[in-house]
């Protein structure tokens, strides 16, 4: 029998750790890195890294909930629930800035179709789990008209919440699939993460782009990151990071999906070591 505590803690320690491999990614275009705040005038490194291990506990209730469920609209309803809790600790980890709020949502779902799994590593079939919990309605959600919606009726695109939905399609077919083909091409690590990002970029309709540059801020980060893709050429990613501040752009829902792609990739690696039934150990390998 899988422990739920153990797996739990597990689950939450990755996702922590996913956060902050995506944090400290360096550079990224326009997103808050090792290097600057990129187009973020209230957002630090600092304060980014006190919001992501905040959240810790956030994610190990989400696991906990989830270890003998599966999804259902109670599932569903309950994560909301500690996502919007875990959204109060973030603000009051950050004075008030939204640092994860997109975060929480995708790696909140991953965390609890793992957690259903018992920690089994089919990214796919992970994902469309996930996308099943969310695919329920959650009666609770405050009536806002958030910047993520207010892109969405304006330009009729997807966003966060359908991503979700669909099953992750985004990470399914573009930024997994490059990150572990970049590894086996012999990439380092660092570098697989950034084709991965770009491979976001140059796909997702971003609502956090869309928000601040439109539709011909969107057009101009997916173009920008698909030339790089296609020139294989990072050393243009500087320049790309000066050209998205001038503009305020910010890949924010990218970044979001890029910790979730780095989640799932990290997973397969979380070994259970099984003991006469019992596990004994959860560890990273
Ligand atoms: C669905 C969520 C993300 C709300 O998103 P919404 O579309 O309303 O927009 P909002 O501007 O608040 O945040 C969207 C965030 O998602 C990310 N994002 C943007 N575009 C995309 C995309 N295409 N795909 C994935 N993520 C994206 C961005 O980082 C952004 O910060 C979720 O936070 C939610 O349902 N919130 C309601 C409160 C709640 O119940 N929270 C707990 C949920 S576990
Ligand atoms: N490294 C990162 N740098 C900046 N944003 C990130 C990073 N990683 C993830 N994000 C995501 O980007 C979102 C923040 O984007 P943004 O500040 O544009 O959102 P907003 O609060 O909706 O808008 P605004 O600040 O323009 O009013 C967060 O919800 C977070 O999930």
């Amino acid at each position: 029998m899988v422990d739920s505590h153990q797996l739990s803690m597990a689950l939450a320690d990755l996702a922590v750790e996913s956060l902050i491999e995506e944090l400290s990614l360096t550079p990224k275009p326009g997103l808050v890195d090792q290097n600057d705040q990129g187009s973020h005038r209230d957002l630090t490194y600092s304060i980014m890294m006190t919001s992501a291990i905040s959240l810790h506990e956030t994610f190990y209730q989400m696991a906990k909930v989830s270890f003998s469920e599966e999804p259902s609209q109670y599932l569903r309803e309950k994560i909301g629930e500690i996502g919007r809790a875990g959204e109060k600790v973030m603000y009051e980890a950050t004075n008030g800035v939204n640092t994860h709020k997109g975060a929480i949502w995708s790696l909140g779902l991953l965390t609890a179709a793992a957690s259903i799994h018992k920690g089994q590593v089919d990214e796919t079939r992970l994902c469309f789990t996930a996308g099943e919990i969310a695919k329920f309605e959650d009666r609770f959600i405050p009536n806002q008209l958030t910047n993520g919606i207010k892109a969405i009726q304006k330009y009729k695109v997807h966003g966060a919440k359908r991503e979700a939905q669909m099953a992750f399609p985004h990470i399914r077919q573009f930024s997994l699939p490059i990150l572990k083909s970049k590894l086996l091409n012999g990439c380092s690590y660092e570098t697989a993460k950034i084709y991965s990002l770009l491979a976001l970029i140059a796909n997702l309709d971003d609502t956090c782009v869309l928000h601040r540059g439109g539709m011909e801020g969107l057009l101009f980060s997916k173009q920008y990151a698909q030339r790089l893709l296609d020139a294989e050429n990072l050393e243009e990613l500087p320049k790309m990071n000066d050209d998205f501040i001038i503009r305020n752009l910010s890949p924010g829902g990218s970044a979001d999906l890029l910790a979730a792609t780095i989640y799932l990739y990290k997973l397969a690696q979380l070994k259970i070591i099984y003991e006469e039934n019992n596990v004994n150990e959860v560890s990273f390998k």
